[in-house]
């Protein structure tokens, strides 16, 4: 279960590196009950400002905000984040769950589910050392759909996912917007961003469009997301 939404906004948001600007003056809300893709080029700020809206990094200026409130000021187990997930290969796929559980004062049952959820209850005692890459990737996304979770953050979810694992999280955080909750979701694979989204953010260190998918339709000369990607930015490549 994941439980009622909370926007996701990022209100004139810099950040600066080394005197670079990672992110210039960035402004996008991820609404509640909806999926928003967030899309760029490798070093556009993607990462950047899902930290920020973690508070694992500071913006310069501007305000990063879910529900209204910054990170630090939202009750634990209100955001479930999928970020460079970092496991101890030592330890087993469900005991990296207890501690968030335990943490959070969540129900244990909640493992089991999240566990039968991203289809590694027969893998759950093993040690990590031992997953595959997506095995890693479905540990990740247990985590991050532990608890009531009122917004999703999660840069690239589907990194290493087989087939069957893309189509369980599309069905996954689809079911998660139906329930009301912001989805967030960083991805280089537009194709598989056409299939999923509501909402698009084109990122390239500032936003370079932001709108709904009909909309991005629209203004795309084949309708297609990968098509209004090149006439964004000029170019023939495709992330
Ligand atoms: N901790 C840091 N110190 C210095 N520079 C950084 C740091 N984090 C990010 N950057 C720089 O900020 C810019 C944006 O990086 P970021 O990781 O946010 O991009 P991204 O869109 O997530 O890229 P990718 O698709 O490759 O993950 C890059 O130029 C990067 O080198």
């Amino acid at each position: 279960m994941t439980g009622t939404g909370l926007d996701i906004v990022l209100d004139g948001v810099t950040k600066q590196y080394g005197g670079r600007a990672a992110l210039d003056a960035v402004s996008f809300t991820a609404r509640a009950g909806r999926i928003t893709g967030f899309i760029g080029r490798n070093g556009a700020g993607k990462t950047t400002a899902m930290r920020i809206l973690l508070g694992l990094a500071a913006a310069d200026t501007g305000s990063a905000t879910i529900g209204g409130r910054t990170h630090l000021g939202l009750p634990p187990g209100t955001v479930g984040h999928l970020l460079e997930p970092a496991f101890h290969p030592g330890r087993s796929g469900r005991s990296h769950l207890r501690i968030p559980t335990t943490a959070l004062g969540l129900d244990p049952a909640g493992i089991e589910d999240v566990l039968g959820d991203v289809g590694l209850l027969e893998a759950a005692d093993r040690r990590v050392r031992g997953y595959s890459l997506g095995m890693r990737q479905r540990l990740g996304l247990a985590r991050a759909l532990l608890g009531t979770p009122r917004a999703l953050i999660l840069d690239e979810p589907t990194n290493g996912l087989d087939p069957d694992g893309v189509l369980w999280l599309r069905e996954r955080l689809r079911k998660a917007a139906d329930e009301g909750v912001a989805v967030l979701v960083s991805s280089h694979l537009l194709s598989e961003l056409e299939h999923l989204v509501d909402d698009v953010v084109f990122l390239q260190g500032k936003v370079l469009w932001q709108g709904s998918r009909e909309d991005a339709a629209r203004e795309s000369t084949d309708g297609s997301l990968e098509q209004l990607y090149r006439q964004l930015n000029g170019t023939g490549v495709a992330a």
